[in-house]
């Protein structure tokens, strides 16, 4: 008998943008089970990489929907082999990586309320797709459904747009001019437009594929999306994460008719009415009961955006900052009054309905990370930790911002470095290069949190989550520009202080010199 038979306990699911993940909570708040499904890795067959295609435009960004349903029937089917007891889950939740977006076809409602308990998901929600890879040189990246599938599949396109697009311009100009301007837009949705926000991405769906918007019944978030395979019904989108289209009053938490106005017709009846994210949203689907034993009573609960998930399971409090560093880097807090500006995002609480957050999402984070530690570091973190421990914190004056794709906070794209003595140089020394990165990244997280207006106290706490997280080098190489991880601020404060006014200096220089 497997140790964790018999306990009770609550799941929460992440369908991030690498993999998806599962962990089991006991009464106790210990976690006593876990695994993981890696696209890359343990998918081959969709051909991602880094869990997404980069089409040939080089700005759209999409996954396959398939890729994630089949995600969550190896978990769960590795799961029941191991002898894990799903009669004792009261309750399940998750998030997902946010902004992306799934397209149910006509007709998806019934096939998710009678599957059989004798196949997988994956097999009844598309039963014959042959799946495309990266769409060839000028076919739409909105790869519709061959004629024969018509009428079994679930999904309008099988390739979802993700955070990581950047090809909607055209879109989110359309709609700030529609609503009164960029300000206007972020007092009403907390952000101003944005390419990946998803009223953006439905836009330019219904302008490119208007077949496939009209065939299609539902429009899922990732997060809503995965409820929604729970739950058997299309679950509906929770506040916080729904803060994250464009779409959302955030004061008064209803969808604003002018932004949906300006995305695309019927667009209401195709999002259902949002709800608080601590919502339950029903009981489990007998599709899990019969197949895999759960108890028919198990709650559950709204899935939300994998940042605001983040926000209430770090228990942050006002005052805090969260960093996540994950394939991208965030940085989050609690906001009781929102202040919705140009720059960043202010999304709906997901813990008080009241409240809010802020947050800035950088898109060169892991990935960026790791291509460093691929060329200069035998693709090796140790090697990489190495670089950092033999380096001194501040670089001895060298800087460096490194955005190999297009940036969100700011736009930008390149590398860049400066010397001590302020002269852009096309290279530096492996170990420096590597320091220079990760002091930059985290540079650019104070740089942009100050200019929101945020500011660490002397009792701030910092929290950091996300695969980087682990790496205690990282963290300590970013702790050398403030009292973030503050584990020696007196050594390190002052030094810290004169290096980031030196890098103001220049990021305001590098940033004028690109806009
Ligand atoms: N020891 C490590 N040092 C630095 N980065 C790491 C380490 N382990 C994992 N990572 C990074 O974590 C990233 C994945 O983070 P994760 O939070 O799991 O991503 P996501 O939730 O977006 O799928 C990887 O891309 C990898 O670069
Ligand atoms: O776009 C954003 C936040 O606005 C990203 O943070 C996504 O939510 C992806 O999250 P990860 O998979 O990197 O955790």
């Amino acid at each position: 008998m497997a140790e964790h038979a018999g306990r009770r306990c609550c799941l929460g699911w992440d369908f991030s943008t690498q993999q998806v993940k599962v962990v089991a909570v006991d009464a106790e708040l210990n976690v006593f089970y876990e695994d993981s499904v890696h696209f890359d890795r343990d998918l081959l067959e969709f051909g991602t990489q880094g869990g997404v295609h980069v089409h040939e435009d080089g700005l759209t960004v999409t996954s396959p929907v398939l890729m994630w349903v089949q995600a969550l029937d190896i978990i769960l089917e590795k799961m029941k082999a191991s002898g894990f007891d799903f009669s004792q889950v009261l309750a399940l939740s998750g998030a997902g990586q946010q902004h992306g977006s799934v397209y149910w076809k006509a007709g998806a409602s019934q096939v998710l309320a009678s599957l059989s308990p004798d196949l997988l998901l994956h097999e009844q929600l598309q039963p014959s797709r042959t799946l495309l890879r990266v769409p060839p040189s000028g076919i739409s990246p909105w790869d519709v459904m061959p004629p024969g599938d018509a009428g079994k599949a679930c999904f309008s396109i099988s390739d979802c747009p993700v955070w990581m697009d950047s090809s909607t311009t055209a879109q989110c100009r359309q709609l700030e001019a529609t609503v009164g301007g960029a300000q206007a837009l972020s007092c009403l949705t907390g952000s101003r437009a944005y390419e990946r926000f998803t009223g953006n991405q439905i836009a330019k769906l219904y302008q490119q594929n208007p077949e496939a918007y009209s065939h299609t019944e539902r429009i899922s978030l990732v997060s809503s999306f995965a409820a929604s395979l729970f739950l058997g019904s299309h679950s509906p989108i929770d506040y916080s994460d729904g803060s994250g289209m464009n779409l959302l009053r955030i004061q008064d938490k209803v969808w604003s008719q002018a932004c949906l106005g300006a995305c695309a017709p019927h667009l209401e009846e195709k999002l259902g009415l949002p709800v608080p994210s601590c919502s339950v949203v029903g009981a489990i689907s007998s599709y899990f009961v019969q197949r895999y034993g759960f108890p028919p009573g198990c709650k559950v609960v709204a899935f939300t955006g994998d940042n605001p998930a983040s926000l209430a399971g770090m228990r942050l409090e006002e005052g805090d900052i969260a960093v996540s560093l994950g394939t991208s880097d965030t940085l989050f807090l609690w906001l009781q009054e929102p202040t919705p500006t140009l720059e960043g995002h202010i999304f709906c609480n997901p813990v008080d309905p009241q409240h809010y957050m802020a947050l800035l999402c950088f898109k060169n984070g892991s990935l960026m990370r790791e291509k460093i530690r691929d060329e200069l570091a035998s693709s090796s973190w140790s090697e990489f930790s190495k670089a950092l421990q033999s380096t001194e914190m501040g670089n001895c004056g060298n800087l460096g911002f490194y955005f190999d794709v297009m940036e969100i906070t700011p736009e930008i794209i390149g590398r860049h470095r400066f010397s001590a003595e302020n002269h852009e140089v096309s290279a530096f020394p492996w170990d420096v290069e590597i320091r220079a990165l990760i002091e930059g990244q985290f540079m650019a997280k104070k740089i942009h949190a100050e200019g929101l207006g945020y500011r660490v106290m002397p009792k701030t706490k910092i929290l950091a989550t996300g695969g980087a997280s682990h790496n205690r080098d990282i963290l300590q190489g970013w702790g050398a520009y403030s009292s973030f991880f503050p584990r020696k601020p007196a050594l390190y404060s002052a030094r810290g202080k004169q290096i980031l006014s030196y890098a103001q200096v220049k990021t305001t220089a590098l940033y004028n010199s690109t806009l």
